[in-house]
């Protein structure tokens, strides 16, 4: 029997595209293409049912979903987006209503960080599956790639960690389903705060698209650098507690392994630590300062110990991360 993409897993199967390839670039949330003294940044994401949307949720809300995780990508190398392309693939008894709101909830986020819809493409298909092609740009030093890690950094998160988990496991409870959807699907690309970040020393940056757990093993992976976490210093979202509560999943896991919350990852120097923070207070871009970077293993201090932190988190052709009793 030949190997079954199942049994390799998303990560597993994009590093054999990359050797099989020959692929130049750098695994990176955009890829970067130079032109004229300025970077372009180009980036494809695609969603589908029922990989990414519930039944309940509206043509406007898989629109907009689809435009943010887009613009995301942009944000997550400190970019500013400018053009999107969007392809479809749409069953033939769908109505066209459906399609219409689809590309309202869209072009209501492109136009709200100021990027074109220019293009895409249209066709039947079995089941509903979109993507978004975005194309951004920035100058070379102000760009944050992945590859800018090294050890000793200082790692910090925007905003609040564990709402789309908390959202997910709401809605798998039966618990307030109208608030778990806006929960998992009212994204918010971090796009002014990135360019931010970037200015005030910024140094190696990342979106949050499947969980720290996940991003964290990506960075050990690719760049041979741990990262050290407090757990106490992780910024819960409001709802982690009942979420935590509702699935027996600690506060930790809710906030760290199943992802979909977009918020930014990054480092800064030791050295630009006071400037840095002052600078985002001042602009009010929340910051947490969760741990930092180190040649040795992913780790997590539970207030007591450090424990290595191998966990794969969200990551697809691969069973769903568990969130304690929710599958
Ligand atoms: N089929 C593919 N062919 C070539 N490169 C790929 C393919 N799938 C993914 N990649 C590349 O692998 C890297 C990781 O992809 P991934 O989709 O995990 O990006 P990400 O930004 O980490 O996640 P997300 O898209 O959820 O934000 C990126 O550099 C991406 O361009
Ligand atoms: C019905 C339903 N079940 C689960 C999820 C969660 N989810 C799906 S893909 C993904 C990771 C990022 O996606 P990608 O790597 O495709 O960009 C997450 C967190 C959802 N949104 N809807
Ligand atoms: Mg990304």
């Amino acid at each position: 029997m030949g190997l079954k993409l199942k049994d390799l897993g998303e990560r597993k199967i994009i590093d054999r595209i990359f050797l099989s390839s020959g692929i130049k670039q750098e695994k990176d949330d955009c890829a970067v293409i130079k032109l004229k003294g300025q970077n372009i940044l180009i980036s494809t994401d695609s969603v589908s049912l029922p990989t990414h949307f519930f039944p309940e949720v509206t043509p406007e809300t898989m629109g907009s979903f689809l435009a943010a995780i887009n613009l995301s990508d942009i944000a997550a190398m400190a970019g500013e987006p400018d053009s999107f392309l969007l392809s479809l693939q749409v069953p033939d008894d769908y109505q066209y209503s459906f399609l219409e709101e689809f590309v309202s909830g869209l072009t209501r986020i492109l136009r709200s960080y100021k990027t074109r819809l220019d293009g895409g493409d249209t066709k039947e298909g079995t089941y509903f599956e979109a993507t978004g092609f975005v194309m951004g740009y920035q100058k070379p030093k102000r760009t944050l790639y992945r590859s800018r890690i090294r050890k000793n950094q200082v790692l910090c998160t925007t905003n609040k960690m564990g709402k789309a988990a908390s959202g997910y496991i709401f809605y798998r409870s039966s618990y307030r389903k109208e608030l778990a959807l806006k929960l998992m699907y009212d994204i918010r690309p971090r796009i002014k705060e990135a360019s931010l970040i970037a200015e005030y020393g910024g140094k190696f940056m990342m979106d949050l698209s499947d969980g720290l757990y996940s991003s964290i093993g990506q960075m050990k992976k690719d760049y041979g650098i741990g990262l050290r976490i407090v757990e106490d210093e992780l910024p819960p979202d409001s709802h982690v507690k009942k979420a935590a509560d509702l699935s027996g999943a600690t506060p930790a896991d809710v906030m760290c392994r199943f992802g979909g919350d977009y918020e930014l990852l990054f480092t800064i120097d030791n050295s630009d630590y006071r400037d840095f923070k002052d600078a985002m207070e001042s602009n009010k871009v929340q910051v947490s300062y969760i741990g930092d970077t180190w040649e040795g293993e992913n780790m997590m201090f539970d207030g007591d110990k450090w424990h290595i932190i191998d966990d794969p988190g969200y990551e697809h052709f691969s069973p769903k991360p568990k969130l304690g009793r929710i599958e």
